[in-house]
This record gives structure tokens, sequence and C-alpha cells, in this order.
């Protein structure tokens, strides 16, 4: 199985091949230079400074500076190709993301994009600098460690036997750490994340919880995701020092032989004493920093930049292709339908089932009753419609999303729900009625209030700069049901639900209410109490013992003999004009 991100960054660099094949030239020349640096230390050593002849010594360190000079010289080569792998990164990525995010069409009447793509815009920088520094110092590292290994082996084959496998030794101690490592990164990104939304909402909704004294509830909530994401990072952290550990007792380690076997090496007359300080130079100042760095430096960014196209992947759709062009037009936002696909819902795995197997199709556009007996689960229903729970098994999509797993903000912006308990929160009229449109005019306002009826209490109020205290206090349940139903009407939302939303109304306000909603572009689901909303919807779905049968009020008439036995009750029970 392909590692999460690996495939999307392997695609996206994979046209770069001739830059790619000029690094790596030029990675093998700048090892030539390393290669010789301990060659000539030792030189420098055995043919001058210890044989009392400091101008020999001289020569052969002059000869090791200029080397640096032809080094330092190559080394600057490198930013053509470089730059021609790296630049063209995060115009990519940005332009895909945004793309995706856009083609999702959840965000279409928001300006703030949506968090996952505004992440990915971010990704796509840090991703930037983070594949230009890794290939920089990747190209060092691969010229040291060739360089010094050859050196090595020049010097002695046996030196360079005895200090490898402690290299290699370390090597694969990291690379058992690399799939943890990852993991760890990925929790960490994804607290990170969860931090931000936490916030934003808390933000967001700051009235709200002003209004309900929820203020330590949403302390609480931001709490706990800064210690997750605190957590996540120290034990990242510590993967960082564990890979770094491993590394340093393998270069101490290959030291540390080479010098314990000094003597017998000199003895034998396979090194020089200035042999010995060039293998020792070959070791510390090129293989440790080396090995350092490709996998605390290198390896530790690689790991990250892997968690980083991980996470790309899931923002990305499947069909993402970095070879090919942006289009340039996303595609338009799916048409929100709803599907309630074989869903079963339980209030806990011990209680009996509310639900059971339950499938229908609200297409966009339809007004919807949904009635049944007291209890049946018309109201768990309404929340898993509105993606306040998710099903235990089957699944509820929305414009071909799964609903409960839509942030949590742009699932309000798909779908609105009004319950029986209108909320009013304490501000003027206006902040109530214009809280999900704030950029509605005070004429629509008035307008839209006097079509629900609601005109007689603004000017009883005093018009829509009234202050309303909390919750409303002052207006009957049915006034605050009118602030609650003009408010919903405004919101720019595809979908309303109004569960038993008209109930404090008289049957003409209700009806009102109804065809003022209906009339609305949108969707409307209404959870009936009155046989004549039933009657004024396009269709019916009848919930009882925990299955459904939809179809017309007529059909359900001739069909359903619970049907009948609810529409009998009804019509003994209330006194209304059906329209
Ligand atoms: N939070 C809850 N925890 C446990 N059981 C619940 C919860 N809410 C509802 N129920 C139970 O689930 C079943 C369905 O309740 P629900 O409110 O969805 O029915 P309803 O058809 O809307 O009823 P009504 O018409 O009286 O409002 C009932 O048996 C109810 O007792």
């Amino acid at each position: 199985m392909t590692r999460p991100g690996l495939r999307l960054l392997v695609a996206q660099l994979r046209p770069h091949r001739r830059p790619f094949a000029a690094l790596c030239g030029l990675s093998l020349l700048l090892a030539v230079p390393t290669a010789s640096s301990g060659y000539l230390i030792g030189r420098a050593l055995d043919d001058g400074f210890l044989t009392h002849r400091p101008d020999a010594g001289m020569f052969w360190l002059t000869v090791l500076a200029e080397v640096g000079l032809v080094s330092a010289i190559l080394s600057r080569a490198l930013f053509r190709p470089l730059t021609r792998i790296v630049e063209p990164l995060r115009d990519q990525l940005v332009t895909a993301t945004v793309t995706a995010g856009l083609g999702r069409g959840l965000d279409e009447d928001s300006a703030t994009p949506a968090t996952d793509t505004l992440h990915a815009t971010e990704w796509a920088e840090t991703i930037r600098r983070t594949v230009g520094a890794i290939l920089r110092n990747l190209h060092l590292t691969v010229s040291m460690a060739i360089g010094a290994l050859a050196g090595l082996a020049t010097l002695d084959p046996l030196a360079a036997l005895i200090v490898a496998p402690c290299m290699l030794a370390a090597l694969a101690a990291n690379w058992a750490l690399v799939r943890p490592a990852l993991d760890r990164q990925r929790r960490q990104i994804l607290a990170e994340e969860e931090l931000a939304e936490r916030v934003s909402l808390v933000f967001g909704a700051r009235r709200d919880i002003l209004a309900c004294t929820a203020e330590e509830a949403a302390i609480d909530t931001v709490a706990a995701a800064v210690r997750t994401a605190s957590d996540t990072s120290v034990v990242n952290a510590r993967m960082g020092i564990l890979r770094s550990l491993t590394i340093s007792i393998g270069v101490e380690a290959g030291l540390l032989s080479l010098l314990f076997l000094a003597p017998w090496l000199i003895a034998t007359g396979r090194l020089s004493g200035g042999e010995i300080v060039g293998a020792a130079f070959y070791v510390t100042m090129a293989l440790g920093p080396a090995l350092r760095f490709f996998v605390i430096g290198g390896g530790g960014w690689f790991v990250s930049l892997l968690g980083l196209f991980g996470r790309l992947e899931e923002v990305l759709p499947d069909t993402y292709d970095p070879g090919s062009k942006p289009s340039g037009t996303p595609a338009p936002p799916p048409r929100p339908d709803v599907t309630v696909d074989d869903v079963t819902f339980a209030y806990s795995p011990e209680a009996a089932p509310v639900l059971e197997g339950v499938s229908a199709e609200i297409p966009y556009g339809l007004h919807l009753a949904v009635v049944g007996p007291s209890g049946s689960g018309k109201s768990t229903l309404a929340t898993l419609l509105c993606g306040l729970r998710p099903p235990g098994h089957g699944r509820v999509e929305v414009a071909g999303f799964d609903i409960a797993g839509v942030l949590e903000r742009q699932r309000h912006r798909l779908v609105s729900l009004i319950p029986q308990e209108a909320y009013v929160f304490a501000g003027t009229l206006r902040e109530n009625l214009a809280y999900l449109a704030p950029e509605t005019t005070d004429h629509v306002l008035l307008d839209t209030a006097a079509a629900f009826g609601l005109d007689a209490i603004v000017s009883r109020l005093g018009g829509l700069d009234a202050v309303l205290p909390p919750g409303g206090a002052g207006l009957s349940a049915g006034e605050r049901q009118l602030v609650a139903l003009v408010r919903t009407y405004l919101s720019p939302g595809p979908i309303i639900v109004l569960d038993e939303a008209t109930c404090h109304l008289d049957p003409p306000a209700e009806r009102d209410a109804e065809l003022m909603f209906a009339r609305r572009p949108g969707t409307l689901i209404v959870i009936a109490h009155r046989i004549s909303s039933a009657m004024r919807a396009d269709r019916v779905l009848l919930v009882d013992g925990g299955r459904v049968a939809t179809g017309t009020h007529d059909e359900l008439l001739s069909t359903s003999p619970r049907y009948r036995e609810l529409a009998g009750h009804w019509k003994g029970s209330h006194v209304e004009t059906v329209t």
C-alpha cells in the first residue's frame, strides 16, 4: 500500500526529471572535494607537520582550501535546477486546492473558504519552502556521505568497513521509526486543524454563547483542543529527539571503533597517524553531519512533508493530476438533494432503534411533511437530516456529502432547523431577525416580518431597534416562534426543517408561515402536528414503528391504515380550515 501522501508527492515531482538529473550530477561532482579533504589532511600531517616540514604541511592545507573554493563555486550552480523544481509547486497546489474547495460548492455563499481549503493553501507555501530546503540539503548530504565513504575507502577499505556498519545500524533504527513518526505528525496536524476549527466556531458563535451563558462550556471546548494540540506536539517532538539520539549513537560508535582500532591499524602499517586523523575527519566532519541532517533535518522535514501531502490528498479530488492544467472554471456546486440511505438509529447500544432501515429521497425544492404518532421518531429523523447526530448505520447525504461529517459551520449554511422552542437572544429585534443574513435591509426585514404577521409586534415593541431581553422574555411563545421563523426565512440556507416550529401559532398563522416557506426557493421539511400541514405538502413521509412510508396525502390515505387513523385523530381533535 502506498504511504499516504507519497503518491501525491511523487506525482507532483515527476514532471521535473531533468532538473533532478542535474541535481544528481552536481551531487556527484561535489563529492570529489569532500573525498579529498581527509586525504589532504593526512598528507599535511604525515608529510609536513609530523615530520617537521611546516612548508609541506602548509602546501597541503593550501590545496585543501582551494578544493573548498571549487566546492563553493559548484554549489552556486545548484540554484537553477532547484528553482525549476520548487517554484511551480506552490502555484500548482494552491490552484488545485482552491479549485477543489470551490468545486465542493459548500461555501458558495460565503466569503470565507472552508477551513481545510484555507489550511491547504497555507500548506502549499510550507510545502514549497520545505521541498526547497530538503533538496538543497539532501544534495549536500549525499555529496558529503559519498565523498566521505569514498575518501575512507581510499585511505583503507577496512576503515570504511569499520565505520559503515555503525552508520547503517543508525539508519536502520531510524527507518523503523519513520512510520510511527508519520503517525504522530499526522495526529499533530489534525489536532491543530481541530483547534483552529473550534476557535473560529466559538468566536463565530460568541453572541449565542453569551446569550445562553455557555461561556464555561465554550472555554472547555477550546481548552480541550489546546490540550490535545499541545500533547500531540510534545509527543511529536519526543519522537524527533529519539531519532536524533539514534544517529548520534551511530556516529559516536563509528568514531570510537576507529580510534579503538587505531593502534592496531598503525602497527600493521595499514594507516599512518596522519591518515587516522584524516579518517576521523571524514567521520566527524562529513559523515556525522550528513547523517544527522539526513535523519533529523531532511528526514524530519520529509516526514512533515509526507504528513502535509497526506492531508492534501484528502482535500484534493482523486482525479487530481498535477500534470494537467486547471480548467479555469470550477465544477458547479452539486444540487442540495437529501438522500436518506438505509438509516438505523438508536439512542444507546442497549436501546431499541427509533428508526430502522429508513430510506428516502428528498429532491431539492420539495415541500415534505413528516408525520407520525407521538414518539415515533420524527424529531430524531429531523436531527439526522440536519447532521446533528450521525446514524448508527446508513448515511444521510446532502448534496452528495455525508451531512454528519460536514464541518459544523458549513452544515449551518446548508440546513436550518427550527425546533419547537424558538430561540430569541438578547439584542435588538433587528439583530434577532437579521442574524443569519446580516446584510438584509430594514425595508426587507419589515416586509418579511409583515408577511409572517409580526408587524403588530414590531409596532408594539417600538420598531427594529427595540431591545429584547435574553430568551425573548415579554414575548409570547407564538411571537418567539414568529421571530425565529422570519430569521430562518431570510437565511441563505437551501434546506429548512421546521420541527413543530409553528405549534404555538393559530392555524391561519401557521398556514401563512408554511406558505411563505413553501414559496421560498429551496427544500422545506415540516414535522407536522396538524393534518393541514400534511395536506399542503407535495409529499408526506409517515414515520411509524421505526419504518417510513411516503406518498401524497391522498395516496397515503388510500394505502396506509396508520395514516388514515392519524388523519382521523387530527380531524377529531382540531377544528381547522384546510386550504
Ligand atoms: N435524547 C434522547 N435520549 C433517549 N431517548 C430519546 C431521546 N430523544 C428522544 N428519545 C426517544 O426516542 C423516541 C422518538 O422520539 P422523537 O422525539 O424523535 O419522537 P417524535 O415522533 O418527534 O415525538 P413527538 O411527536 O412527541 O415530538 C421516543 O421514544 C423518545 O422517548
